[in-house]
């Protein structure tokens, strides 16, 4: 089939197929899979590789346009890439631009991060369903009210720890979430709870991690006296606070900051890096590299 090269004329961006690859790193992954789709009359629109000296691995992510004549649907282009994908190892997902990942955000009683992702909702800012808020406290039912998202107050003691979990997995479950966000939802999860998540649970976690896992890392910090304060996105693990990392920021204090003037100031950090972190994900552009990541940005 000969075609000169001419661009595709422009059209919806979100008339794309997405394919994320991973796996044991060699030569010709890359001609391997852009062979396969020029064979198939893809017009890509975006690649990016990795490869990690470190892990051996290699990971891909290409953008195509799904509208191009006489490519296939998804499904059978998926049918036809996976003899190629077993041949090479490849760990891989080929998704819709247009698909609206299902979202459930779990908060406690700071609302600033649920605030900010309910409104990069509303405004289409973030291609995404939300199908349900969850909380141990009834602070943050307004909003959800408002924005007429079902709101599930689990109110949890140390007693009903356990109930109280399986509840809150019960809804994740029957909401079909294709990711969880602890939108500074400040209860631990269970080891359990951590695996059945894996992958699918980001986390703000109000430090520059490293620095200050666990509860209240502003009071800290403020202890330590340090200069810079900063806020992490991550993915969720049964080690507290010490999954890959997604985002990070951070902001310069001094002697002067009271630990309330480092809450404000890193009001705005969590809401930034949080929200960079849900969107990345959501557009596939995250990848778990063994306890890091890759991210195409
Ligand atoms: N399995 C995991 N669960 C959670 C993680 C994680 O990385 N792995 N991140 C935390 C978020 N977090 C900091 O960002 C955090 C939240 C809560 C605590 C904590 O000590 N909570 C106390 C109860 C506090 C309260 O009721 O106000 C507790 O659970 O006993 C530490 C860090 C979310 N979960």
């Amino acid at each position: 089939m000969s075609r000169t090269p001419k661009p595709f004329p422009p059209g919806d961006p979100r008339d794309s197929l997405i394919l994320t690859i991973t796996c044991p790193d060699g030569f010709g992954i890359t001609a391997a899979v852009s062979g396969f789709l020029y064979s198939q009359g893809a017009f890509t629109t975006e690649a990016a590789y990795y490869s990690d000296p470190d892990t051996g691995r290699f990971f891909m992510r290409t953008v195509f346009r799904s509208d191009t004549p006489g490519l296939l649907s998804a499904n059978a282009l998926r049918e036809c890439f996976a003899p190629l994908a077993e041949r090479y190892g490849m760990t891989w997902e080929l998704v819709s631009a247009r698909d609206r990942p299902r979202v459930v955000i779990a908060v406690s009683r700071f609302g600033h991060c649920l605030n900010d992702l309910v409104h990069r909702w509303r405004s289409e800012q973030l291609n995404v369903d939300i199908p349900a808020i969850l909380s141990n406290h009834p602070d943050m039912a307004q909003i959800a009210e408002w924005h007429g998202i079902p709101y599930h107050y689990l109110p949890v003691t140390r007693d009903t720890r356990e109930a109280q979990e399986k509840a809150f997995l019960k809804i994740i479950e029957e909401s079909n979430a294709d990711l969880v966000v602890l939108a500074r939802y400040m209860q631990i999860l269970s080891d359990d709870a951590s695996r059945i998540l894996a992958g699918r649970c980001i986390n703000i976690h109000h430090s520059f991690l490293p620095s200050f896992k666990g509860a209240k890392p502003y009071h800290q910090a403020h202890a330590r006296g340090v200069k810079i304060i900063g806020a992490t996105a991550h993915y969720v693990t049964s080690d507290l606070d010490e999954g890959p990392i997604i985002e990070q920021e951070v902001v310069r204090v001094d002697h002067k900051h009271s630990v309330d003037d480092l809450v404000s100031a890193g009001r705005d950090l969590e809401t930034m890096v949080l929200a960079r972190a849900v969107r990345w994900h959501v557009e596939r552009r995250v990848m778990i590299n063994g306890t890091k990541t890759v991210i195409f940005r």
